[in-house]
Protein backbone atom coordinates (compact mmCIF):
# COMPACT_ATOMS: atom_id res chain seq x y z
CA UNK A 1 0.00 0.00 0.00
CA UNK A 2 1.32 3.41 -0.64
CA UNK A 3 2.80 5.23 2.32
CA UNK A 4 0.53 8.16 1.96
CA UNK A 5 -2.88 5.85 1.63
CA UNK A 6 -2.04 4.01 4.57
CA UNK A 7 -1.71 7.28 6.43
CA UNK A 8 -5.14 8.53 5.32
CA UNK A 9 -6.05 5.20 6.58
CA UNK A 10 -5.02 5.64 9.91
CA UNK A 11 -7.23 8.78 9.80
CA UNK A 12 -9.77 5.99 10.35
CA UNK A 13 -9.62 6.04 14.09
CA UNK A 14 -10.66 9.80 14.24
CA UNK A 15 -13.13 9.09 11.56
CA UNK A 16 -15.77 11.80 13.00
CA UNK A 17 -13.20 13.92 14.19
CA UNK A 18 -11.66 14.27 10.04
CA UNK A 19 -15.56 14.44 9.22
CA UNK A 20 -15.94 17.55 11.78
CA UNK A 21 -12.70 18.79 10.39
CA UNK A 22 -13.95 18.16 6.41
CA UNK A 23 -17.77 19.45 7.47
CA UNK A 24 -16.13 22.88 9.21
CA UNK A 25 -13.66 23.32 6.01
CA UNK A 26 -16.74 23.14 3.89
CA UNK A 27 -18.43 25.64 5.64
CA UNK A 28 -15.89 27.84 5.88
CA UNK A 29 -15.46 27.72 2.17
CA UNK A 30 -19.00 28.48 2.06
CA UNK A 31 -18.75 31.26 4.34
CA UNK A 32 -15.98 32.55 1.92
CA UNK A 33 -17.86 32.58 -1.16
CA UNK A 34 -21.40 33.96 0.37
CA UNK A 35 -18.96 36.87 1.46
CA UNK A 36 -18.93 38.72 -1.93
CA UNK A 37 -22.55 37.91 -2.65
CA UNK A 38 -23.40 39.77 0.42
CA UNK A 39 -21.49 42.66 -1.22
CA UNK A 40 -23.04 42.56 -4.49
CA UNK A 41 -26.56 42.68 -2.95
CA UNK A 42 -25.34 45.62 -0.86
CA UNK A 43 -23.68 47.57 -3.88
CA UNK A 44 -26.80 46.72 -6.16
CA UNK A 45 -29.93 46.76 -3.72
CA UNK A 46 -28.55 48.97 -1.61
CA UNK A 47 -25.88 51.59 -2.51
CA UNK A 48 -27.31 51.84 -6.19
CA UNK A 49 -30.74 52.08 -5.29
CA UNK A 50 -30.05 54.21 -2.78
CA UNK A 51 -31.98 51.73 -0.04
CA UNK A 52 -30.43 52.42 3.21
CA UNK A 53 -32.44 49.29 4.79
CA UNK A 54 -30.18 46.52 2.18
CA UNK A 55 -27.00 48.53 2.80
CA UNK A 56 -27.48 47.76 6.55
CA UNK A 57 -28.69 44.40 6.28
CA UNK A 58 -25.83 43.26 4.00
CA UNK A 59 -23.58 44.48 6.56
CA UNK A 60 -25.13 42.74 9.38
CA UNK A 61 -25.03 39.95 7.01
CA UNK A 62 -21.38 40.17 6.59
CA UNK A 63 -20.70 40.73 10.39
CA UNK A 64 -22.59 37.36 10.64
CA UNK A 65 -21.06 35.48 7.54
CA UNK A 66 -17.48 36.99 9.55
CA UNK A 67 -18.37 35.45 12.71
CA UNK A 68 -19.28 32.06 10.77
CA UNK A 69 -15.94 32.23 8.94
CA UNK A 70 -14.12 32.78 12.46
CA UNK A 71 -16.26 29.95 13.91
CA UNK A 72 -15.45 27.60 11.20
CA UNK A 73 -12.09 28.23 10.78
CA UNK A 74 -11.23 27.73 14.60
CA UNK A 75 -13.65 24.34 13.99
CA UNK A 76 -11.54 23.40 10.97
CA UNK A 77 -7.95 23.89 12.36
CA UNK A 78 -8.65 22.33 15.93
CA UNK A 79 -10.64 19.14 14.35
CA UNK A 80 -7.72 18.92 11.48
CA UNK A 81 -5.15 19.48 14.63
CA UNK A 82 -6.82 17.01 16.84
CA UNK A 83 -7.13 14.35 14.30
CA UNK A 84 -3.31 14.90 13.05
CA UNK A 85 -2.25 14.77 16.56
CA UNK A 86 -3.88 11.25 17.33
CA UNK A 87 -2.26 9.89 13.76
CA UNK A 88 0.92 11.14 15.24
CA UNK A 89 0.38 10.11 18.83
CA UNK A 90 -0.71 6.36 17.60
CA UNK A 91 1.84 6.33 15.30
CA UNK A 92 4.91 6.99 17.99
CA UNK A 93 3.30 4.42 20.37
CA UNK A 94 3.48 2.08 17.51
CA UNK A 95 6.99 2.87 16.71
CA UNK A 96 8.07 2.76 20.12
CA UNK A 97 7.17 -0.73 20.94
CA UNK A 98 7.72 -1.97 17.79
CA UNK A 99 11.18 -1.04 18.33
CA UNK A 100 11.28 -2.46 21.82
CA UNK A 101 10.06 -5.79 20.00
CA UNK A 102 12.81 -5.90 16.95
CA UNK A 103 15.58 -8.87 17.36
CA UNK A 104 19.16 -7.38 18.47
CA UNK A 105 20.21 -8.27 14.69
CA UNK A 106 17.90 -4.99 13.22
CA UNK A 107 19.30 -2.88 16.24
CA UNK A 108 22.83 -3.82 15.38
CA UNK A 109 22.21 -2.69 11.44
CA UNK A 110 19.89 0.85 12.20
CA UNK A 111 21.63 3.82 12.90
CA UNK A 112 20.14 5.69 16.09
CA UNK A 113 20.22 8.89 14.87
CA UNK A 114 18.31 7.06 11.85
CA UNK A 115 15.55 5.63 14.34
CA UNK A 116 15.53 8.91 16.27
CA UNK A 117 14.74 11.09 13.00
CA UNK A 118 12.17 8.38 12.21
CA UNK A 119 10.64 9.02 15.63
CA UNK A 120 10.63 12.09 15.27
CA UNK A 121 11.07 14.33 12.85
CA UNK A 122 9.08 12.01 10.45
CA UNK A 123 6.02 11.50 12.43
CA UNK A 124 6.38 15.39 12.52
CA UNK A 125 6.14 15.81 9.10
CA UNK A 126 3.13 13.30 8.65
CA UNK A 127 1.87 15.36 11.38
CA UNK A 128 1.97 18.48 9.06
CA UNK A 129 0.43 16.68 6.10
CA UNK A 130 -2.93 15.83 7.98
CA UNK A 131 -2.98 18.98 10.14
CA UNK A 132 -1.94 21.46 7.34
CA UNK A 133 -1.45 20.12 3.67
CA UNK A 134 -4.21 17.70 3.31
CA UNK A 135 -6.65 20.43 4.41
CA UNK A 136 -5.20 22.50 2.63
CA UNK A 137 -5.38 20.57 -0.67
CA UNK A 138 -9.17 19.71 -0.01
CA UNK A 139 -10.47 23.65 0.89
CA UNK A 140 -7.97 24.64 -2.16
CA UNK A 141 -9.96 22.17 -4.90
CA UNK A 142 -13.36 22.65 -3.04
CA UNK A 143 -13.02 26.46 -3.48
CA UNK A 144 -11.67 26.74 -6.53
CA UNK A 145 -14.33 23.72 -7.83
CA UNK A 146 -17.08 26.40 -6.18
CA UNK A 147 -15.75 30.08 -7.08
CA UNK A 148 -15.53 28.70 -11.04
CA UNK A 149 -19.27 27.29 -10.94
CA UNK A 150 -20.28 30.66 -9.40
CA UNK A 151 -18.17 32.34 -11.92
CA UNK A 152 -19.78 30.79 -14.81
CA UNK A 153 -23.52 30.95 -12.88
CA UNK A 154 -22.41 34.94 -12.83
CA UNK A 155 -21.42 35.62 -16.27
CA UNK A 156 -19.54 32.97 -18.08
CA UNK A 157 -17.77 35.62 -20.55
CA UNK A 158 -16.00 37.25 -17.81
CA UNK A 159 -15.48 33.88 -15.79
CA UNK A 160 -13.45 32.45 -18.77
CA UNK A 161 -10.68 35.27 -18.35
CA UNK A 162 -10.77 35.42 -14.69
CA UNK A 163 -10.84 31.30 -14.76
CA UNK A 164 -7.98 31.52 -17.27
CA UNK A 165 -5.22 32.62 -14.49
CA UNK A 166 -5.75 29.15 -12.76
CA UNK A 167 -4.42 27.06 -15.25
CA UNK A 168 -1.36 29.59 -15.93
CA UNK A 169 -0.63 30.32 -12.14
CA UNK A 170 -1.38 26.08 -11.77
CA UNK A 171 1.32 25.71 -14.27
CA UNK A 172 3.84 27.85 -12.89
CA UNK A 173 3.49 26.19 -9.58
CA UNK A 174 3.58 23.04 -11.24
CA UNK A 175 6.82 24.33 -13.03
CA UNK A 176 8.24 25.56 -9.97
CA UNK A 177 7.74 22.18 -7.61
CA UNK A 178 9.38 20.59 -10.44
CA UNK A 179 12.50 22.84 -10.53
CA UNK A 180 13.31 22.09 -7.26
CA UNK A 181 11.55 18.83 -5.69
CA UNK A 182 14.96 17.74 -5.72
CA UNK A 183 16.01 21.09 -3.78
CA UNK A 184 13.38 20.24 -1.00
CA UNK A 185 14.81 16.87 -0.40
CA UNK A 186 18.34 17.83 -0.74
CA UNK A 187 17.52 20.40 2.20
CA UNK A 188 15.78 17.43 4.22
CA UNK A 189 18.97 15.19 3.59
CA UNK A 190 20.92 18.04 4.74
CA UNK A 191 19.09 18.87 7.66
CA UNK A 192 18.88 14.90 8.76
CA UNK A 193 22.77 14.74 8.22
CA UNK A 194 23.29 17.82 10.42
CA UNK A 195 21.97 16.39 13.09
CA UNK A 196 23.44 13.28 12.78
CA UNK A 197 26.80 15.32 13.06
CA UNK A 198 24.85 16.73 16.54
CA UNK A 199 24.14 13.97 18.13
CA UNK A 200 27.29 12.22 17.40
CA UNK A 201 29.66 15.27 19.11
CA UNK A 202 26.75 15.27 21.81
CA UNK A 203 27.05 11.24 22.57
CA UNK A 204 30.86 11.51 22.07
CA UNK A 205 32.09 14.91 23.21
CA UNK A 206 34.43 13.08 25.56
CA UNK A 207 36.33 11.86 22.69
CA UNK A 208 36.27 14.95 20.64
CA UNK A 209 37.56 16.71 23.84
CA UNK A 210 40.14 14.11 24.32
CA UNK A 211 41.68 13.95 20.94
CA UNK A 212 41.28 17.78 20.98
CA UNK A 213 39.16 17.60 17.52
CA UNK A 214 36.55 20.54 18.49
CA UNK A 215 37.65 22.86 16.07
CA UNK A 216 37.11 19.90 13.44
CA UNK A 217 34.22 18.97 14.67
CA UNK A 218 33.08 22.55 14.59
CA UNK A 219 34.50 22.61 10.79
CA UNK A 220 32.81 19.87 10.17
CA UNK A 221 29.53 21.13 11.72
CA UNK A 222 30.03 24.75 9.92
CA UNK A 223 30.07 23.33 6.63
CA UNK A 224 27.22 21.31 6.72
CA UNK A 225 25.41 24.30 8.35
CA UNK A 226 26.88 26.29 5.42
CA UNK A 227 25.59 23.97 2.43
CA UNK A 228 21.91 23.57 4.84
CA UNK A 229 21.46 27.93 4.45
CA UNK A 230 22.62 27.78 0.71
CA UNK A 231 20.14 25.52 -0.21
CA UNK A 232 17.47 27.26 1.84
CA UNK A 233 18.48 30.74 0.33
CA UNK A 234 17.96 28.87 -3.12
CA UNK A 235 14.55 27.95 -2.71
CA UNK A 236 14.20 31.85 -1.28
CA UNK A 237 15.60 32.68 -5.16
CA UNK A 238 13.35 29.82 -7.08
CA UNK A 239 10.51 31.90 -4.45
CA UNK A 240 11.32 34.58 -6.32
CA UNK A 241 11.71 33.99 -9.48
CA UNK A 242 8.05 32.44 -9.35
CA UNK A 243 5.75 34.27 -7.42
CA UNK A 244 6.28 37.77 -8.74
CA UNK A 245 4.80 36.41 -12.00
CA UNK A 246 1.94 34.93 -10.52
CA UNK A 247 0.85 38.10 -8.81
CA UNK A 248 1.42 39.84 -12.13
CA UNK A 249 -0.83 37.14 -13.82
CA UNK A 250 -3.42 38.09 -11.12
CA UNK A 251 -3.14 41.90 -11.87
CA UNK A 252 -3.06 41.48 -15.79
CA UNK A 253 -6.27 39.12 -15.10
CA UNK A 254 -7.85 42.06 -12.38
CA UNK A 255 -7.64 44.90 -15.02
CA UNK A 256 -8.60 42.37 -17.83
CA UNK A 257 -11.77 41.87 -15.31
CA UNK A 258 -11.68 45.74 -14.66
CA UNK A 259 -11.90 46.69 -18.59
CA UNK A 260 -14.02 43.79 -19.77
CA UNK A 261 -16.12 44.37 -16.89
CA UNK A 262 -16.69 47.68 -16.97
CA UNK A 263 -17.58 47.84 -20.20
CA UNK A 264 -20.22 45.32 -19.47
CA UNK A 265 -21.35 47.42 -16.99
CA UNK A 266 -21.23 50.68 -18.91
CA UNK A 267 -23.54 48.92 -21.48
CA UNK A 268 -26.19 47.68 -18.83
CA UNK A 269 -24.87 43.98 -19.28
CA UNK A 270 -23.18 43.27 -15.39
CA UNK A 271 -23.96 45.69 -12.01
CA UNK A 272 -21.48 47.30 -10.50
CA UNK A 273 -21.64 45.16 -7.16
CA UNK A 274 -21.32 41.79 -9.53
CA UNK A 275 -18.44 43.80 -10.91
CA UNK A 276 -17.07 43.96 -7.18
CA UNK A 277 -17.64 40.31 -6.68
CA UNK A 278 -16.30 38.96 -9.68
CA UNK A 279 -13.03 41.13 -8.31
CA UNK A 280 -13.13 39.55 -4.70
CA UNK A 281 -13.63 35.98 -6.37
CA UNK A 282 -10.15 36.83 -8.24
CA UNK A 283 -8.64 37.30 -4.99
CA UNK A 284 -10.05 33.87 -3.73
CA UNK A 285 -8.95 32.24 -6.45
CA UNK A 286 -5.60 32.66 -6.28
CA UNK A 287 -5.11 31.75 -3.13
CA UNK A 288 -6.24 27.95 -3.32
CA UNK A 289 -3.34 27.54 -6.22
CA UNK A 290 -0.59 29.11 -3.74
CA UNK A 291 -2.04 26.68 -1.06
CA UNK A 292 -2.28 23.70 -3.08
CA UNK A 293 1.45 24.58 -4.40
CA UNK A 294 3.00 24.84 -1.39
CA UNK A 295 1.10 21.70 0.03
CA UNK A 296 2.56 19.68 -2.61
CA UNK A 297 6.36 19.82 -1.80
CA UNK A 298 5.48 18.72 2.29
CA UNK A 299 3.00 16.16 0.80
CA UNK A 300 6.02 14.66 -1.08
CA UNK A 301 8.30 15.02 1.92
CA UNK A 302 5.55 13.38 3.74
CA UNK A 303 5.36 10.52 1.77
CA UNK A 304 9.08 9.82 2.14
CA UNK A 305 8.76 10.32 5.88
CA UNK A 306 5.65 7.69 6.18
CA UNK A 307 7.82 5.18 3.79
CA UNK A 308 10.24 5.66 6.19
CA UNK A 309 8.28 5.49 9.77
CA UNK A 310 6.34 2.08 8.03
CA UNK A 311 9.73 0.50 7.45
CA UNK A 312 10.19 0.25 10.93
CA UNK A 313 6.46 -0.69 11.88
CA UNK A 314 6.68 -3.48 9.44
CA UNK A 315 10.33 -4.76 9.88
CA UNK A 316 10.13 -8.41 10.94
CA UNK A 317 10.99 -9.80 14.22
CA UNK A 318 12.71 -12.24 13.49
CA UNK A 319 12.80 -13.86 17.19
CA UNK A 320 9.96 -14.76 18.57
CA UNK A 321 7.57 -17.45 20.42
CA UNK A 322 7.16 -20.74 18.29
CA UNK A 323 3.21 -21.42 17.71
CA UNK A 324 2.51 -23.80 20.62
CA UNK A 325 5.59 -21.72 23.09
CA UNK A 326 5.55 -23.07 26.71
CA UNK A 327 6.66 -21.26 29.40
CA UNK A 328 10.24 -21.65 30.68
CA UNK A 329 9.32 -22.20 34.42
CA UNK A 330 12.01 -24.63 36.05
CA UNK A 331 15.63 -25.19 35.17
CA UNK A 332 17.69 -28.00 36.57
CA UNK A 333 20.78 -26.82 34.89
CA UNK A 334 21.10 -29.17 32.09
CA UNK A 335 22.12 -26.41 29.23
CA UNK A 336 22.90 -28.19 26.11
CA UNK A 337 24.98 -26.83 23.37
CA UNK A 338 24.04 -29.24 20.17
CA UNK A 339 27.01 -28.38 17.47
CA UNK A 340 25.93 -24.83 17.17
CA UNK A 341 27.01 -22.72 15.04
CA UNK A 342 26.30 -19.11 14.35
CA UNK A 343 26.74 -16.09 12.06
CA UNK A 344 25.49 -12.53 12.77
CA UNK A 345 22.92 -11.03 10.41
CA UNK A 346 25.14 -9.74 6.62
CA UNK A 347 28.18 -11.23 8.50
CA UNK A 348 30.56 -13.32 5.93
CA UNK A 349 32.01 -15.78 8.63
CA UNK A 350 30.56 -17.80 11.53
CA UNK A 351 31.25 -16.46 14.72
CA UNK A 352 30.70 -19.91 16.42
CA UNK A 353 31.31 -23.27 14.48
CA UNK A 354 29.87 -26.52 16.09
CA UNK A 355 30.23 -25.38 19.75
CA UNK A 356 29.02 -28.25 21.38
CA UNK A 357 28.88 -29.12 25.21
CA UNK A 358 26.80 -30.02 28.10
CA UNK A 359 26.61 -28.51 31.58
CA UNK A 360 25.78 -30.12 35.00
CA UNK A 361 22.99 -28.69 37.33
CA UNK A 362 24.64 -25.90 39.43
CA UNK A 363 27.90 -25.56 37.53
CA UNK A 364 30.04 -22.63 37.58
CA UNK A 365 31.15 -22.72 33.79
CA UNK A 366 33.97 -19.66 32.95
CA UNK A 367 34.39 -19.38 29.27
CA UNK A 368 37.43 -18.12 28.32
CA UNK A 369 39.06 -16.97 25.03
CA UNK A 370 41.10 -14.32 23.29
CA UNK A 371 39.25 -11.02 22.25
CA UNK A 372 36.92 -11.67 19.43
CA UNK A 373 36.76 -15.49 20.12
CA UNK A 374 32.94 -15.59 20.43
CA UNK A 375 32.50 -15.77 24.31
CA UNK A 376 29.84 -12.90 24.22
CA UNK A 377 28.14 -14.49 21.07
CA UNK A 378 27.99 -17.56 23.18
CA UNK A 379 26.32 -15.53 26.26
CA UNK A 380 23.46 -14.16 23.09
CA UNK A 381 22.34 -17.22 22.08
CA UNK A 382 20.92 -18.36 25.18
CA UNK A 383 18.24 -15.93 26.08
CA UNK A 384 17.93 -16.10 22.26
CA UNK A 385 18.84 -12.19 21.65
CA UNK A 386 19.87 -14.33 18.52
CA UNK A 387 18.72 -17.76 16.90
CA UNK A 388 21.58 -20.25 15.67
CA UNK A 389 21.96 -20.76 12.30
CA UNK A 390 23.22 -24.50 12.53
CA UNK A 391 22.75 -26.77 15.65
CA UNK A 392 20.65 -26.33 18.60
CA UNK A 393 20.61 -25.37 22.14
CA UNK A 394 18.63 -26.97 24.91
CA UNK A 395 17.62 -26.12 28.58
CA UNK A 396 16.99 -29.53 30.10
CA UNK A 397 16.33 -31.21 26.85
CA UNK A 398 13.77 -28.90 25.34
CA UNK A 399 15.05 -26.43 22.84
CA UNK A 400 14.98 -22.53 23.59
CA UNK A 401 13.02 -21.85 20.72
CA UNK A 402 9.96 -23.90 21.94
CA UNK A 403 9.94 -21.70 25.33
CA UNK A 404 8.39 -18.24 25.16
CA UNK A 405 10.50 -15.45 24.93
CA UNK A 406 9.27 -13.61 27.76
CA UNK A 407 9.57 -16.48 30.37
CA UNK A 408 13.00 -17.04 28.70
CA UNK A 409 14.01 -13.97 29.18
CA UNK A 410 12.49 -13.19 32.69
CA UNK A 411 14.63 -16.36 34.19
CA UNK A 412 17.99 -15.45 32.32
CA UNK A 413 19.58 -13.15 34.27
CA UNK A 414 22.41 -11.07 32.67
CA UNK A 415 24.87 -8.83 33.36
CA UNK A 416 26.17 -7.20 29.81
CA UNK A 417 29.47 -5.98 28.88
CA UNK A 418 28.43 -2.70 28.56
CA UNK A 419 26.45 -1.04 31.12
CA UNK A 420 23.99 1.00 30.73
CA UNK A 421 22.29 2.69 33.61
CA UNK A 422 19.12 4.58 32.70
CA UNK A 423 18.36 8.81 34.39
CA UNK A 424 16.71 8.22 37.40
CA UNK A 425 17.69 7.35 40.98
CA UNK A 426 20.11 4.43 42.13
CA UNK A 427 17.10 2.26 43.51
CA UNK A 428 15.31 2.87 40.46
CA UNK A 429 17.86 1.40 38.59
CA UNK A 430 19.10 -1.59 40.75
CA UNK A 431 15.10 -1.80 41.05
CA UNK A 432 14.91 -2.17 36.93
CA UNK A 433 13.37 -4.96 36.48
CA UNK A 434 11.50 -5.19 40.18
CA UNK A 435 10.34 -2.03 40.35
CA UNK A 436 7.85 -3.24 43.69
CA UNK A 437 11.10 -4.38 45.62
CA UNK A 438 11.69 -3.36 49.18
CA UNK A 439 14.35 -1.35 50.24
CA UNK A 440 15.79 -4.60 52.35
CA UNK A 441 16.14 -6.71 48.90
CA UNK A 442 17.42 -3.43 47.26
CA UNK A 443 20.49 -3.16 49.92
CA UNK A 444 21.16 -6.71 49.66
CA UNK A 445 21.74 -7.09 46.25
CA UNK A 446 23.84 -3.66 46.83
CA UNK A 447 25.75 -5.31 49.22
CA UNK A 448 26.24 -8.61 47.72
CA UNK A 449 27.95 -6.46 44.11
CA UNK A 450 30.09 -4.27 46.75
CA UNK A 451 28.04 -1.42 46.38
CA UNK A 452 26.01 -0.77 49.09
CA UNK A 453 28.91 1.49 51.16
CA UNK A 454 29.48 3.72 47.97
CA UNK A 455 25.73 4.49 47.86
CA UNK A 456 25.15 4.74 51.56
CA UNK A 457 28.15 7.26 52.03
CA UNK A 458 26.30 9.55 48.96
CA UNK A 459 24.59 12.52 50.42
CA UNK A 460 20.88 10.94 48.85
CA UNK A 461 22.50 7.80 49.08
CA UNK A 462 20.12 5.28 47.46
CA UNK A 463 18.20 8.22 45.86
CA UNK A 464 21.35 9.62 44.28
CA UNK A 465 19.90 10.54 40.42
CA UNK A 466 22.73 9.19 37.84
CA UNK A 467 22.44 11.33 34.95
CA UNK A 468 21.24 8.86 31.28
CA UNK A 469 24.35 7.21 30.57
CA UNK A 470 25.47 6.63 34.70
CA UNK A 471 27.31 10.11 34.31
CA UNK A 472 29.20 10.67 37.90
CA UNK A 473 29.63 7.04 38.63
CA UNK A 474 33.03 5.35 37.34
CA UNK A 475 32.79 2.31 34.85
CA UNK A 476 33.08 0.02 38.16
CA UNK A 477 30.51 1.11 39.94
CA UNK A 478 28.21 1.63 37.17
CA UNK A 479 28.92 -2.18 36.61
CA UNK A 480 28.64 -3.43 40.15
CA UNK A 481 25.13 -1.53 40.07
CA UNK A 482 24.49 -3.00 36.87
CA UNK A 483 25.28 -6.64 38.43
CA UNK A 484 23.05 -5.59 41.52
CA UNK A 485 20.01 -4.97 39.48
CA UNK A 486 20.74 -8.42 37.69
CA UNK A 487 20.50 -9.99 41.14
CA UNK A 488 17.39 -9.02 41.92
CA UNK A 489 15.94 -11.01 39.30
CA UNK A 490 13.96 -13.79 39.42
CA UNK A 491 16.85 -15.48 37.65
CA UNK A 492 17.81 -18.99 37.42
CA UNK A 493 20.45 -18.95 34.75
CA UNK A 494 23.20 -16.24 35.55
CA UNK A 495 25.50 -14.86 32.66
CA UNK A 496 27.63 -12.43 34.14
CA UNK A 497 29.17 -11.34 30.85
CA UNK A 498 32.86 -9.89 31.94
CA UNK A 499 30.76 -8.25 34.52
CA UNK A 500 33.56 -6.82 36.95
CA UNK A 501 36.30 -6.11 34.00
CA UNK A 502 36.00 -2.10 35.28
CA UNK A 503 36.40 -3.22 38.98
CA UNK A 504 39.72 -3.64 40.84
CA UNK A 505 41.19 -7.38 41.66
CA UNK A 506 40.29 -7.40 45.02
CA UNK A 507 36.50 -5.62 44.67
CA UNK A 508 36.15 -7.85 41.94
CA UNK A 509 37.33 -11.43 44.12
CA UNK A 510 34.88 -10.17 46.93
CA UNK A 511 32.14 -9.97 44.14
CA UNK A 512 32.93 -13.36 43.27
CA UNK A 513 32.71 -14.90 46.93
CA UNK A 514 29.73 -13.22 47.58
CA UNK A 515 28.30 -14.32 44.37
CA UNK A 516 29.60 -18.01 44.71
CA UNK A 517 27.51 -19.13 47.80
CA UNK A 518 24.25 -17.08 46.17
CA UNK A 519 24.35 -18.56 42.84
CA UNK A 520 25.44 -21.80 43.99
CA UNK A 521 21.78 -21.41 46.16
CA UNK A 522 19.37 -19.68 43.30
CA UNK A 523 21.09 -20.41 40.07
CA UNK A 524 20.65 -23.41 38.37
CA UNK A 525 23.83 -22.74 36.44
CA UNK A 526 26.32 -19.75 35.88
CA UNK A 527 27.96 -18.59 32.90
CA UNK A 528 30.96 -16.39 33.86
CA UNK A 529 33.13 -14.64 30.52
CA UNK A 530 36.22 -13.94 32.73
CA UNK A 531 39.54 -12.77 32.40
CA UNK A 532 40.63 -13.30 35.70
CA UNK A 533 42.59 -15.90 37.00
CA UNK A 534 40.74 -16.48 40.51
CA UNK A 535 37.32 -16.62 38.88
CA UNK A 536 38.91 -19.17 36.32
CA UNK A 537 40.40 -21.23 39.11
CA UNK A 538 36.81 -20.82 41.25
CA UNK A 539 34.93 -22.16 38.18
CA UNK A 540 33.46 -26.02 38.24
CA UNK A 541 34.30 -25.84 34.22
CA UNK A 542 36.18 -23.71 31.90
CA UNK A 543 35.63 -23.70 28.25
CA UNK A 544 38.05 -22.43 26.24
CA UNK A 545 37.26 -21.12 22.92
CA UNK A 546 39.25 -20.17 20.10
CA UNK A 547 38.56 -18.45 17.14
CA UNK A 548 34.65 -19.52 17.12
CA UNK A 549 35.32 -23.10 18.16
CA UNK A 550 35.14 -24.58 21.26
CA UNK A 551 38.95 -26.04 21.55
CA UNK A 552 39.08 -27.15 24.96
CA UNK A 553 37.44 -27.44 28.40
CA UNK A 554 38.18 -28.90 31.81
CA UNK A 555 39.13 -27.78 34.95
CA UNK A 556 41.60 -25.35 35.57
CA UNK A 557 44.23 -28.25 36.70
CA UNK A 558 43.11 -30.01 33.71
CA UNK A 559 43.70 -27.35 31.26
CA UNK A 560 47.10 -26.33 32.99
CA UNK A 561 48.07 -30.22 31.77
CA UNK A 562 46.57 -30.39 28.68
CA UNK A 563 46.21 -26.69 26.83
CA UNK A 564 48.92 -24.89 25.45
CA UNK A 565 45.88 -21.73 24.35
CA UNK A 566 45.19 -21.92 27.78
CA UNK A 567 48.89 -21.44 29.25
CA UNK A 568 49.12 -19.03 26.62
CA UNK A 569 46.25 -16.78 27.95
CA UNK A 570 46.89 -17.21 31.35
CA UNK A 571 50.83 -16.81 31.57
CA UNK A 572 49.52 -13.45 29.26
CA UNK A 573 46.96 -12.75 32.31
CA UNK A 574 50.06 -13.11 35.07
CA UNK A 575 51.83 -10.74 33.30
CA UNK A 576 48.97 -8.03 32.74
CA UNK A 577 48.42 -8.66 36.60
CA UNK A 578 52.00 -8.44 37.68
CA UNK A 579 52.63 -5.54 35.03
N1 LIG B 1 26.43 -7.68 16.33
C1 LIG B 1 27.39 -8.23 15.59
N2 LIG B 1 27.29 -8.25 14.25
C2 LIG B 1 28.24 -8.81 13.48
N3 LIG B 1 29.34 -9.39 13.97
C3 LIG B 1 29.51 -9.40 15.30
C4 LIG B 1 28.55 -8.82 16.18
N4 LIG B 1 28.98 -8.99 17.45
C5 LIG B 1 30.14 -9.64 17.37
N5 LIG B 1 30.48 -9.90 16.09
C6 LIG B 1 31.67 -10.62 15.60
O1 LIG B 1 31.63 -11.93 16.15
C7 LIG B 1 32.90 -12.33 16.59
C8 LIG B 1 32.83 -12.76 18.07
O2 LIG B 1 32.50 -11.64 18.85
P1 LIG B 1 32.25 -11.75 20.42
O3 LIG B 1 31.72 -10.43 20.85
O4 LIG B 1 31.43 -12.95 20.69
O5 LIG B 1 33.72 -11.94 20.95
P2 LIG B 1 34.25 -11.99 22.44
O6 LIG B 1 35.04 -13.24 22.55
O7 LIG B 1 33.15 -11.81 23.42
O8 LIG B 1 35.22 -10.75 22.42
P3 LIG B 1 35.70 -9.75 23.58
O9 LIG B 1 36.47 -10.55 24.58
O10 LIG B 1 36.57 -8.80 22.84
O11 LIG B 1 34.48 -9.12 24.12
C9 LIG B 1 33.83 -11.16 16.34
O12 LIG B 1 34.55 -11.43 15.16
C10 LIG B 1 32.91 -9.98 16.13
O13 LIG B 1 33.46 -9.09 15.20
Amino acid sequence: MQPIQRVLGSLRTYRWTSLGAVVSLLLLTLANILTPQLFRWGIDGGIVKKDLQIVLYSAAWMVVAAIARGLFNFGQSYLSEAASQGVAYDLRNKIFSKIQNLSFSFHDQAQTSQLLTRVTSDIEQIRTFIGTSLIQVISGVVTLVTIAVVLLVMNWQLALITLTVVPLAGWLMARFISRNNGLFRQIQEQLANLNAVLQENLVGVRVVKAFVRESAERSRYTTLNDTLVKANMKTIVAIRNTFPFIFLLSNLVTIAVFGYGGAQVIGNRFSIGELVAFNSYLVLILQPILLIGFAAPAIAQAAASAERVYEVVDAEVEIRDRPGAVPFDTCNGRVTFENVSFRYPGATKEALKEVSFETKPKELIAVLGMTASGKSTIMNLIPRFYDVTRGAIRIDGRDVRDFTLKSLRAHIGIVFQETTLFSGSIRENIAYAKPNATMEEVIEVAKTAQIHDFIASLPDGYETIVGERGIGLSGGQKQRIAIARTLLTDYSILILDDSTSAVDAKTAAQIQAKLDDLMRQKACITFVVAQRISTVKNADRILLIDKGRLVAQGTHEELMQTSTLYGVILESQVKQKEG
